[in-house]
């Protein structure tokens, strides 16, 4: 049951948010989705789940078109946070169950399950509004994924959740993918989207700038990173042909070079000097790929 995206274009007015995009997401899989503010993720998870009509293109799932309003098999994570901070815990999460096709029983069964996971079990009978922002965010993650649905998209799930949540979060989120789950999920945090993810698309302006397996995207980057530490300064590198980029650091300097055989050069520069203390070649982290795709820093 894999996601497919045909030349998929929204306009709104005048304005393109999604340009002729085509993608297919592996089932059984995260795939990450990521881009600058304003280049279109959001607008495309509408489209998938149907909450939003396409200008052009087709999107289909397992050769079927997606109403999120009827289907029990999808879950959703929007980015804007929709729960009714007046309603308890309880009683909103059981009435999400039951639309989603669950029984009473067996969703408040899964909600105790879920806040037993996250450690918020006396939660269950507060109001949402009594609750802080993060962990508002782990009780909307429940009711996304309690009716155990084959897709699920995830807009941004660990936006605003302190370092122990993330980690308990990407805990859950990989298995749920485990029991069967295709899930899709937005991220402005390039490491989650390393740590996570196999195949990735990065759009900029509506357009896919990136897409396809992460270790290939990195292989066929070709340029890599290179970390030096030294006793003395390394300053006369940056002058070095195929030296893209120089940083100096505590200890040495952490270079991007066009290729590995650059490394080969700086090494044999360096032979006989006696004074290195590290060096290291590593493949581009994403987030060096998204910096030179998409054009902003994000760290
Ligand atoms: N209902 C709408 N009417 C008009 N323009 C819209 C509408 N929804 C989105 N847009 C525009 O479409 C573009 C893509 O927006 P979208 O929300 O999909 O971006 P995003 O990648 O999710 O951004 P962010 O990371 O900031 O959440 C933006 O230029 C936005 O202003």
């Amino acid at each position: 049951m894999s996601l497919l995206l045909k030349n998929v274009t929204k306009k709104f007015d005048d304005h393109i948010a999604v340009n002729n995009l085509t993608l297919e997401m592996p089932e059984r899989e995260l795939f990450g989705f990521l881009g600058g503010n304003g280049a279109g993720k959001t607008t495309t998870f509408r489209m998938i789940l149907g909450l939003l009509d396409q200008t052009d293109g087709q999107i289909e799932w397992n050769g079927e078109k997606i109403d999120y309003h009827k289907s029990h098999l999808i879950g959703y994570l929007p980015e804007e946070r929709g729960l009714y901070p007046k309603l308890k815990v309880k009683e909103q999460l059981v009435y999400l169950g039951k639309l989603r096709g669950m029984t009473g029983q067996s969703a408040l069964i899964e909600l105790k399950k879920w806040l037993d996971r996250f450690q918020v079990s006396h939660y269950l009978d507060k109001k949402v509004e009594e609750l802080s922002k993060g962990n508002q965010q782990k009780i909307q993650f429940i009711s996304s994924v309690m009716h155990k649905p084959k897709l699920l998209i995830l807009d941004e799930p660990f936006s605003g959740l302190d370092p122990i949540n993330v980690e308990m979060l990407k805990e859950a989120v990989i298995d749920v993918k485990n029991s069967g789950t295709s899930i899709v999920f937005s991220s402005h945090q390039m490491d989650h989207v390393e740590e996570l993810c196999e195949n990735l698309c990065i759009l900029k302006e509506g357009n896919a700038v990136v897409k396809g397996n992460l270790s290939e995207i990195k292989r066929s980057f070709g340029k890599k990173n290179l970390i030096i530490h030294a006793q003395e300064s390394l300053d006369f590198l940056q002058q070095m042909e195929g030296v893209v980029k120089f940083k100096q650091v505590i200890g040495g300097c952490e270079l991007q070079i066009m290729s590995e055989e650059v490394s080969q050069i700086i090494f044999n520069e360096l032979q006989g000097k006696g004074f290195i203390r590290k060096f290291e070649l590593e493949e581009p982290t994403l987030n060096d790929i998204f910096i030179e795709k998409v054009g902003e820093h994000y760290e």
